[in-house]
């Protein structure tokens, strides 16, 4: 089957990635506001998120999908701002987690419990219990030893556990090695060879509730065709599975759709519509998607200021307020995002630019930009598509506080999550009490 796009889907996909962002004399805009004003208000750095952006992009996936059921979970991990969850969860979409945290994040969002899915190689006893507890749709299995653990306490809770399994289906997705998760001897999923004996073991158990299968083959991917790959094994799967009588009734294909880091057209999702019907679509399974990414990278911007130029060997370096604690994208997966300068007065500097922060690491570098205007201290610029794995990655390293969020909505904005300070760490140290365990000496006596 091939798969034309038309103007229209071009045109919308290019918009996609462009509507909220905009330079009006020289000023970049997002919706209606001009980012200097917000970060006048915010000190910089912050990440400042469009929210017309998101709902626009949720919007297109979930039309796409309709012709094959699909609903979409958004992969929490990509941006856990409790603000942003709720903007898509009053949309409809779902949630698919992978920790005990981000359930309750999703909870707190107000998403309903059976709009949400588990992933995750490594799930505790206790993020298994409360997941079972509130009630929520799937636990996505990585593994055997975590079939039991879900079986275990599902037996201890009286319930029974909604379970799916996660096939790992030795499929390259042709994305960072970092960002892979389909080959064989990945950590994820479970060897495809195995299945379907494990599920006819599960079918069998009164506390389990085997509903069907899942994949997740990685992250970024620009070229759709591994998802055909990857599905096909799939719908093969379910046949081998129903020959034994053994049935399937839910699939979960996964995330991993990329965006195009230059704003310019990423994959279509009309295309990707198109290849999930064409392999899963005739089984008449419940269909889910989990995208993170996709929804919301080119929803953000990291805002930043520069702090200081200074030269090394022959390089010209600017040094930004901003670092790789908070968005480690370019030191971990040497990932490039475009610099957007909040004013532009048109023309360029002769030389180009290394952008690094203050960060004591020689990974700290966001990367070698030309054709920027010409930057000097106390200049502000954005990065780009960094709405997703920026914030949710961010850490404290250096002991430099998290920084803001703020989410702007047509011509106002809101902060969504403000700054973290030493203050607020001070907070919780002094509430922390002493406690006691066993020590060297009681051990020894108790012997
Ligand atoms: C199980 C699972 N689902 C969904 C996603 C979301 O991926 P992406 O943000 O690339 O769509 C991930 C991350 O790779 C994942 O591990
Ligand atoms: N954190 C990665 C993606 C990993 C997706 C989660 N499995 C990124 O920024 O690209």
């Amino acid at each position: 089957m091939t798969y034309a796009p038309t103007r229209e889907d071009l045109t919308e996909r290019i918009r996609l990635n462009h509507d909220s962002l905009s330079y009006r004399n020289g000023e970049l805009f997002i919706e209606k506001l001009a980012v200097e004003d917000i970060a006048a208000e915010v000190s910089t750095p912050f990440y400042c998120y469009s929210a017309s952006t998101i709902r626009n992009a949720f919007t297109l996936l979930a039309d796409k999908l309709k012709p094959v059921h699909a609903s979409v979970c958004f992969a929490v991990k990509a941006n856990s701002n409790i603000s942003i969850l709720k903007l898509l969860a009053d949309l409809g979409c779902g949630m698919d987690i992978v920790s005990g945290g981000e359930l309750e994040r999703a909870l707190a969002a107000g998403v309903a419990p059976s709009k949400i899915v588990f992933s995750g190689v490594g799930k505790t006893r206790r993020e298994i219990r409360r997941a079972l507890e509130v009630g929520i749709h799937q636990l996505n299995v990585e593994s055997p030893a975590e079939l039991d653990s879900i079986r275990e306490v599902a037996r201890d809770l009286g319930c029974r556990a909604p379970v799916v399994f996660r096939v790992n289906p030795d499929v390259d997705a042709h994305t960072h090695a970092k960002i892979s998760t389909g080959k064989k001897g990945d950590k994820f999923g479970i060897n495809i060879e195995l299945i379907e004996e494990l599920y006819a073991k599960a079918a069998a158990c009164t506390e389990l509730d085997v509903a069907g299968l899942a994949v997740h083959i990685g992250s970024q991917l620009l070229n759709l065709s591994p998802y055909r790959a990857a599905y096909r094994r799939l719908a093969s799967l379910v046949d081998q599975l129903r020959s034994r009588d053994l049935p399937v009734r839910s699939l979960d294909l996964g995330g991993g759709l990329g965006i195009n880091y230059n704003f310019g057209v990423g994959p279509d999702v009309g295309e990707y519509a198109a290849i999930v019907k064409e392999t899963v679509g005739g089984l008449h399974c419940e269909l889910t998607v989990e995208p993170g990414r996709w929804l919301v990278g080119p929803a953000g911007l990291l805002v930043t200021e520069v702090l200081n130029l200074k030269e090394a060997g022959g390089t010209v370096l600017v040094i930004v307020d901003a670092a790789m604690n908070d968005l480690m994208r370019p030191a971990l997966y040497n990932a490039v995002h475009p610099v957007l300068p909040l004013q532009d007065p048109g023309h360029r500097s002769a030389h180009p630019y290394q952008i690094v922060g203050p960060v004591c690491e020689s990974s700290d570098v966001f990367g070698t930009y030309d054709a920027l205007p010409p930057l000097q201290s106390g200049v502000r610029i954005a990065f780009g598509c960094a709405g997703a794995y920026g914030a949710s990655m961010a850490s404290t390293y250096n002991s430099r506080d998290l920084i803001a969020e703020v989410l702007v909505e047509a011509d106002r904005f809101r902060v969504i999550r403000r700054r973290q300070t030493i203050q607020d760490l001070l907070e919780l140290e002094s509430a922390t009490p002493w406690q006691k365990c066993r020590s060297e000496t009681n051990a020894t006596t108790a012997l």
